[in-house]
């Protein structure tokens, strides 16, 4: 028997209205994603990504379409979405643009609340948090505030903040966005090593070309529907 996706996301659609007109932020679009699997979804500005992310992730509901996790439909049309909370904590982790991180916390404190938050006792929190920093080469930063890491460093720290319920599922709207490519790149490798080793499905909103050899499938928008979908690392042809 072959196991159901991690996400599976069916014809969603999320129409907002605006004054008289309706905006179709995502109009109709479907995307499967695998255990281990590391997917890109591209698009021009308004395309959709964003809001075909806070479905997946369970952040807010479709107008039309399901999203089922692990092959349980959790998300449906006009199915109000708050009873999912421990759910989406427990299932997905979610990594933004910006790291976000509570400025007057050190990173091990940072990652450790999200597990706190989930009831593990705070010791135990703490030496996950600083086990999973040392996985993700910030061992040495550990004790330090934000403001004293550098961008690339506070996006890792968010990377370990979303592992830190080991989810099955990540999710990530330009996570490399603030980040120069050599830092960018890291990032999404370090994602391709998660997808790898833990089996975690992966979701990454990026604009950066230059890392899409890393990814096993990218997926691209254009006025909320798939308007292309490509499978196997994307070669970039030297020059
Ligand atoms: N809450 C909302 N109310 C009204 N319109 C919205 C809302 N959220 C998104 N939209 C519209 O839906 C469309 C898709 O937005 P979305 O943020 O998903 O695009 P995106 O591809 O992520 O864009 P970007 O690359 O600029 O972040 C846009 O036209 C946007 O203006």
């Amino acid at each position: 028997m072959t196991a159901a996706p991690i996400l599976s996301v069916r014809e969603a659609a999320r129409h907002y209205r605006s004054g008289d007109s309706i905006v179709k932020a995502l109009d109709g679009v479907s995307l499967d994603v695998n255990a281990g699997e590391l997917v890109a979804i591209l698009g021009p500005s308004g395309s959709g990504k964003s809001t075909l992310l806070l479905i997946a992730g369970l952040l807010e509901p479709p107008t039309e379409g399901e999203v089922r996790i692990r092959g349980t439909l959790v998300s449906k049309a006009g199915e109000e979405l708050g009873r999912l909370r421990d759910f989406r904590r427990r299932n997905i982790g979610f990594v933004f643009q910006k790291a976000n991180l509570i400025p007057f916390l050190t990173a091990s404190e940072n990652v450790a609340l999200a597990m706190e938050i989930d009831d593990v006792p705070a010791r135990d929190a703490r030496r996950h948090a600083e086990r999973l920093l040392a996985g993700l080469g910030l061992g040495h930063r550990a004790g330090n505030r934000p403001t004293k890491l550098s961008g690339g460093e506070q996006q890792r720290v968010a990377i370990a903040r979303a592992l830190a319920n080991d989810p099955t599922l990540i999710l990530a709207d330009e996570p490399t966005a603030a980040l120069d490519g050599a830092r960018g790149r890291q990032v999404i490798a370090l994602f391709r090593q998660i997808a790898d080793t833990r089996g975690a499905g992966i979701v990454v909103v990026t604009h950066d070309p230059r890392s899409l050899d890393l990814f096993d499938r990218t997926i691209e928008l254009t006025d909320g529907r798939v308007i292309g979908e490509r499978s196997g690392p994307v070669r970039i042809p030297a020059r």
